[in-house]
């Protein structure tokens, strides 16, 4: 088999006995395509230090590259210390050029990050990806994009393919949107507000709005490149933000370990009774994942956060959950698996919003935890799990990391369970069945 090839079907290694491992998780999905595009729009050249390199990233970083920004990689030490020596991505911002095309994958933060940036290139810029790119919203960017001035050409369905035809600028200004369907639409036209002409003002106008930590992040990492942004939190309208126009300028950015990358590995301390540390986990951070702390606890963990990282110990009891996700919608997967080995029923509420991400997640967790024998129901918003004794069998991932990860969780403690396509996990975790047999001990 060639190296890092995966077999079609995964057998998913069941634990031994308690799990005690530190895990060095690689660098966050969603700061590290945030940095590239804020890099790039920067009018210096900036650092990125430990970026996550994975198929979502290295999409990013190409379609950038195609419309004109330097990104060299190098292995260096970080001038400040606090990155210490790895992986580091060097970005020369540039005019940004059409004719480009970019292949998007399934990536929710390049299919909605780069539309707004391709707007400020100087020719069209194609966009394409995965089938399922193609069913993925996109309508909250591109109709936003129309009305701040972009001339966007699509087939009328509000989503891939399309061409947007950069002018080389954008007049930028006042727009409603409706992001109840995806956070991404808001983060997006606020990352390349600041080069917009009169910069940005988005009014979110839908009954809901999930993922309002990553709105955060987008926020947060647009000031520490000098951007001025007003936001509900500080003091402006309810779901407004509004960006100023102004220069970003290049930073030096060690990237954080992915907290929702995290999530398998401490589920496999609950899951087992057993200890693991992710050494570097934020003391301060906007990423959804650091509410694994709060809802692991709840099910029957306990963690410790130290200077060094997280410690997380499972008790040997995994306790049913209700809960609202619809904060941290990327953690459904994984806390699914889990409430499915429980000792009581579990509610996952506020996330309807799945069905349309790289698969129908409600849909695909319901189907393949009850063929191992579970009995999960889907809800309009979430799912009802009862746990019952599951069995072994093949657990289908439809293309979608996340579902990859949590049939590994349930595999832990279920002999049998065989992963389909687990080189799915190589969207955010290339190194995915490499971390779980280290944690193991059956490297
Ligand atoms: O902005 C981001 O980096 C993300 C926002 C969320 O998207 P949705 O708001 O579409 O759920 C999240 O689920 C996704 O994994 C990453
Ligand atoms: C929803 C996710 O990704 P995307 O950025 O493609 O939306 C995810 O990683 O769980």
């Amino acid at each position: 088999m060639a190296l890092n090839a995966q077999p079609a079907l995964w057998p998913a290694p069941t634990a031994s006995g308690a799990v005690d491992a530190t895990v060095h998780v690689p660098g966050s999905k969603s700061v590290t395509n945030r940095a590239l595009v804020l890099a790039a729009l920067a009018s210096e050249p900036g650092w990125l230090r430990r970026p996550l390199r994975s198929r979502d990233t290295l999409l990013m970083a190409a379609a950038l590259r195609a419309m004109g920004v330097g990104i060299e990689e190098t292995v260096s030490s970080s001038s400040s210390g606090a990155g210490g020596s790895g992986e580091a991505w060097r970005v020369l911002p540039t005019g940004l050029h059409g004719p480009a095309t970019v292949d998007v994958g399934n990536a929710g933060t390049v299919m909605r990050f780069l539309p707004p940036v391709a707007a400020l290139a100087d020719g069209p810029i194609r966009f394409d990806g995965d089938p399922r790119s193609y069913e993925r919203p996109l309508n909250g960017v591109i109709d936003a994009l129309r009305v701040l001035g972009a001339r966007i050409d699509d087939d009328g369905r509000g989503a891939l393919p399309l061409t947007v035809h950069g002018g080389g600028a954008l007049d930028g200004g006042p727009v409603a949107i409706d992001a109840s369907s995806s956070s991404q639409f808001v983060s997006a036209l606020l990352l390349s507000a600041p080069r917009f002409n009169q910069g940005v003002e988005v009014r979110h106008i839908g009954a809901t709005l999930p993922s309002l930590p990553h709105i955060r992040m987008t926020v947060d990492m647009l000031r520490s490149v000098g951007a001025q942004v007003d936001t509900p939190e500080s003091g402006g309208e309810p779901n407004v933000w509004r960006v100023t126009p102004g220069a970003l300028l290049g930073r030096d950015l060690t990237i954080e370990p992915d907290l929702s990358n995290a999530q398998p590995f401490l589920a496999a301390a609950l899951v087992t009774g057993g200890k693991i540390v992710v050494p570097d986990w934020p003391a301060r951070t906007t990423q959804p994942g650091d509410q694994l702390r709060e809802i692991f606890t709840e099910m029957g963990g306990i963690c410790e956060l130290t200077e060094y990282g997280l410690v997380f110990t499972g008790s040997g009891a995994i306790h049913g959950i209700d809960v609202d996700l619809g904060e941290v919608g990327e953690l459904t997967p994984g806390i699914a698996a889990v409430a499915a080995l429980a000792d009581s029923p579990s509610t996952l509420r506020g996330v309807a919003h799945l069905r349309l991400h790289e698969t129908d997640r409600l849909a695909a967790l319901t189907k393949e935890i009850n063929e191992l024998g579970g009995d999960v129901t889907e809800t309009a918003d979430g799912l009802h799990i009862r746990p019952r004794p599951l069995h072994g069998g093949d657990f289908h991932t439809y293309d979608d990391h996340r579902m990859a990860t949590a049939g590994a969780i349930i595999g832990l403690a279920v002999e049998g369970v065989r992963i389909e396509n687990v080189a799915t996990t190589a969207k955010t975790l290339p190194d995915f069945t490499e971390l779980w047999a280290g944690m193991l001990g059956k490297n």
